[in-house]
């Protein structure tokens, strides 16, 4: 039996006008995986990711999410994906209940799931008494934790995260991976993007991009002896040095 693949790509492009953001990128993830998408600020990141969400129309190449097509699929696609963007979308005005709530609605769960879900969720964060909070009244760290744990309430077989640990320290940021792991666990492919080399060591395997190109793919093992490396920053350091 062949390979199952949460996702694949196939040359897969964006161009703003001109401008080439995301060109030809060709990889595939296996379900389960960690899968680290690593760049400087601009390199292409978001837009590749946006395009594997269904939220931007390819300009050329092909991709497919679970098994589905991303131009054809999209309803299909959708119903498998999380996604947690950097400013990841909660309502700050509204409680920590009334976001879960909001959201397991929108992802069509039901009224009973949601009951069930929110209880383990709230006690998986040990946020039980903080359910009838304000959103805005949290710390960075568990509002991301939280918005993570929203974004696979519906069990999702692959979540999208788009630098979801930015601005917090890194015990925070550990803590966070566990919840990672712990998706990883239960089977969920986890495609994320960083800035954090050592958020890229704790990946199964990582691509670094360079100008909307895929410049280096493998374990963070095999990419530091390829690179000769004591490091991922030293990779990733090596990479952007190559391309001035
Ligand atoms: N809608 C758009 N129109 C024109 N150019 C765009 C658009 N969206 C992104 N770009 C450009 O495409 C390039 C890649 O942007 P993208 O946001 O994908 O990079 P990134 O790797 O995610 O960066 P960061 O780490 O800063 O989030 C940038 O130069 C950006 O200005």
């Amino acid at each position: 039996m062949s390979k199952q693949y949460a996702i694949v790509t196939k040359a897969l492009t964006k161009r703003f006008g001109h401008f080439t953001a995301t060109d030809a990128i060709t990889f595939e993830v296996e379900q389960g995986e960690i899968f680290g998408f690593l760049g400087a600020n601009g390199a292409g990141k978001t837009t590749a990711m946006r395009m594997l969400c269904g939220l931007l129309t390819p300009t050329s190449g092909e991709a497919t999410i679970a098994g589905y097509d991303i131009y054809k699929q999209t309803e299909q696609v959708k119903k498998r994906i999380g996604y947690m963007s950097q400013k990841f979308s909660l309502y700050e005005d509204l409680t920590v209940k009334e976001n879960i709530r909001f959201y397991a609605g929108i992802y069509g769960l039901s009224n009973q799931q949601i009951k069930e879900k929110t209880a383990e969720l709230l006690r998986k964060l040990q946020m039980e008494k903080e359910g009838g909070q304000l959103v805005s009244s949290l710390p960075l760290g568990w509002k991301q934790k939280l918005s993570f744990s929203i974004a696979v309430i519906h069990d999702p077989s692959i979540v999208f995260l788009d630098e979801p640990t930015g601005g917090v320290d890194p015990i925070t940021r550990r803590q966070f991976w566990d919840l990672i792991y712990e998706a990883a666990d239960r089977g969920v492919t986890i495609f994320v993007t960083t800035h954090y080399m050592d958020e890229a060591e704790y990946c199964n395997r990582i691509s670094i991009m360079v100008d909307g190109k895929i410049k280096a793919l493998d374990t963070p093992r095999k990419l530091k002896e390829q690179f000769n490396a004591d490091s991922m920053n030293d990779v990733f350091l090596q990479l952007a040095r190559a391309k001035s």
